[in-house]
């Protein structure tokens, strides 16, 4: 599924209603509709004390709609208008002049905001159709009071296309929003919904088909990102040959650790074993060898020539990348005076296998991007926002105000694959943008990037697409991450736990192949 800005969902709107011929007030009617049936089908007692908020704009006018419905579904919400009537227009006057004939009740704001806030008090459920997509800089009085008043009480907030307040291009919040236990948005996401405070004040994010489908969007040629979802991540995983051998499902090199980071290597090593690659090779520096022998029962391992506690940038040989189908450099790497030449090294001795770049080997290459450019196969980088602030020179602010952008300039910039990690992560490639809905704070942890990593070079490795490992092992680990805060808790969360909630998904996902 795709998802839109602003002008791009107008402009979606727009076509449906000039070339396709489905009026506005149409799209409007099947909009309230679709919320309406859902809070009937929430809430099937017709007494619930429910409060619709309704604002000036269209997004008031899907507001009459559900209002008018939920009457005729034998409910009696408190129906409040914001605003002047003399200020509606369009098909939300349209809306309006409806439900007045009808002779349904409707409060004005004239009664004040005192009375508005003892519906609010009482209400078991509050419908936020006060402002959408329309909103321009900070909430104006009384919207602003309002809102603070809904986020106040302790009702159930359903918010029509998006919760008022939010800015649905940039998920800004500039002073109040709404904070919604539901959203339902109309027609495709917004790209609001997964930047800055978006994530925080969506609820469950549901999206409701109003006859505009984004297909729509292909035909106007719109190049738009792309949810991961579920589907689509079962897609991207690679196929298993029923009769393959372990040559089949490839051979990963992880090439990492460090005297202080010995965890690293190994959770990206045991991230692939438990994701299918064939086989997996750890490169390590010689020193820290007895410890990573006696923690690991399922890699190979190789250990080259080290000082200090690191790799001393020698050793790198042909025959490291024998039958390799996949390299991940970086885990547990730390840095170190040779760290820049050991992976132009690496590189060099590579024929076209893609190569993940992560953690301390994103460092090592930040002065030679135009390497990685230059690179005959995939090269994948995946750093934290306070890694890309390192790899771009901007600041962790900049980057988080507008990630999806960062990462698909920088993505075209040097042609390489991005996953900028985060709250929502972004996958950006040459090609194309994917935004993932999925993960929580369960994945904050050391060694859950050191997974990924792990996850994608084993993908890769069965033979995946660079774009296909990426979304696939994004999806994966998100989705483990969540399954996993059920069973352990948000805060027992550990990266040995997404490995193997990863394997519930994969025997889930393998059966939808
Ligand atoms: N996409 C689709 O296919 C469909 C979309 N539909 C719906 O239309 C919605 C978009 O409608 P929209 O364009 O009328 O804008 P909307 O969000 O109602 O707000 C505009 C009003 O808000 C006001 N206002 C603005 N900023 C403000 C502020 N900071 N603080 C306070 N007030 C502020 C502004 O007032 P003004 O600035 O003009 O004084 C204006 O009156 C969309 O979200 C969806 O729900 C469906 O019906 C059918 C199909
Ligand atoms: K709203």
């Amino acid at each position: 599924m795709k998802i839109v800005k602003r002008d791009e969902m107008l402009n979606i709107e727009r076509f449906a209603i000039e070339e396709i011929g489905i009026s506005g007030a149409v799209l409007m009617e099947i909009a309230g509709n679709q919320v309406a049936d859902e809070i009937i089908r929430s809430y099937p007692d017709r007494s619930l004390p429910i409060t619709i908020l309704v604002g000036s704009g269209n997004n008031g006018g899907d507001g009459f709609v559900i209002a008018r419905r939920l009457f005729d579904a034998g409910y009696n919400p408190a129906a409040w208008l914001l605003v002047d009537p003399e200020k509606l227009q369009g098909d939300a006057l349209v809306q309006y002049r409806i439900h007045t004939a009808r002779q349904l009740p409707l409060h004005s704001i004239e009664e004040g905001l005192a009375r508005l806030d003892e519906d609010l008090a009482s209400s078991e459920a509050v419908i936020d159709a006060m402002l959408g997509t329309g909103i321009s800089g900070a909430v104006r009085e009384p919207f602003n009071h309002i809102i603070e008043m809904v986020n106040g009480h302790g009702a159930h907030v359903f918010a029509v296309d998006l919760p008022s307040g939010l800015d649905c291009d940039t998920g800004r919040v500039e002073n109040v929003a709404i904070r919604a236990d539901e959203t339902f948005t109309f027609a495709l996401p917004k790209r609001g919904f997964f930047l800055q405070d978006g994530p925080s004040v969506i609820g469950r994010l549901e999206v409701k088909d109003i006859s505009v489908p984004g297909t729509l969007a292909d035909r106007l040629g719109m190049e738009l990102p792309e949810l991961i979802t579920e589907q689509l991540a079962v897609q991207a995983l690679p196929g298993r040959p029923q009769f393959g051998h372990k040559g089949t499902f490839g051979h990963a090199l992880v090439i990492g650790g460090s005297k202080p980071f010995v965890g690293a290597p190994l959770y990206s090593a045991h991230a692939a074993y438990n994701t299918g690659a064939g086989l997996v090779t750890l490169a390590i520096p010689e020193e820290i060898y007895p410890v990573i022998a006696g923690q690991n029962q399922l890699a190979l391992i190789r250990t080259l020539p080290g000082a200090e506690g690191h790799f001393n940038g020698e050793g790198v040989e042909a025959d490291l990348f024998e039958k390799v189908g996949a390299v991940a450099v970086g885990p547990g790497l730390g840095r170190f005076d040779a760290g820049e030449a050991f992976i132009e090294e690496i590189m060099e001795h590579l024929d076209d296998q893609p190569i993940i770049i992560d953690a301390d080997g994103l460092y090592h290459v930040k002065d030679r991007l135009e390497m990685l450019s230059r690179y005959r196969g995939a090269v994948i980088l995946t750093p934290h926002p306070g890694e890309m602030a390192t790899l771009t020179g901007r600041t962790v602010a900049d980057i988080e105000a507008d990630r999806i952008t960062v990462a698909e300039d920088f993505a075209r910039k040097y042609q390489v694959h991005l996953v900028l990690k985060g709250h929502r992560t972004i996958i950006a490639t040459p090609e194309g943008t994917w935004v993932n809905p999925h993960g929580n704070d369960a994945l904050a942890k050391g060694g859950s990037g050191d997974v990924l990593t792990g996850m994608i070079a084993s993908f890769l490795a069965q033979g995946a697409g660079a774009a296909e490992a990426m979304q696939a092992a994004v999806y994966v680990h998100a989705a483990s991450g969540e399954r996993a805060a059920q069973k352990y808790s948000h805060y027992g969360v550990t990266p040995g736990n997404i490995i193997e909630t990863g394997k519930e998904m994969l025997k889930e996902m393998e059966g939808k192949k």
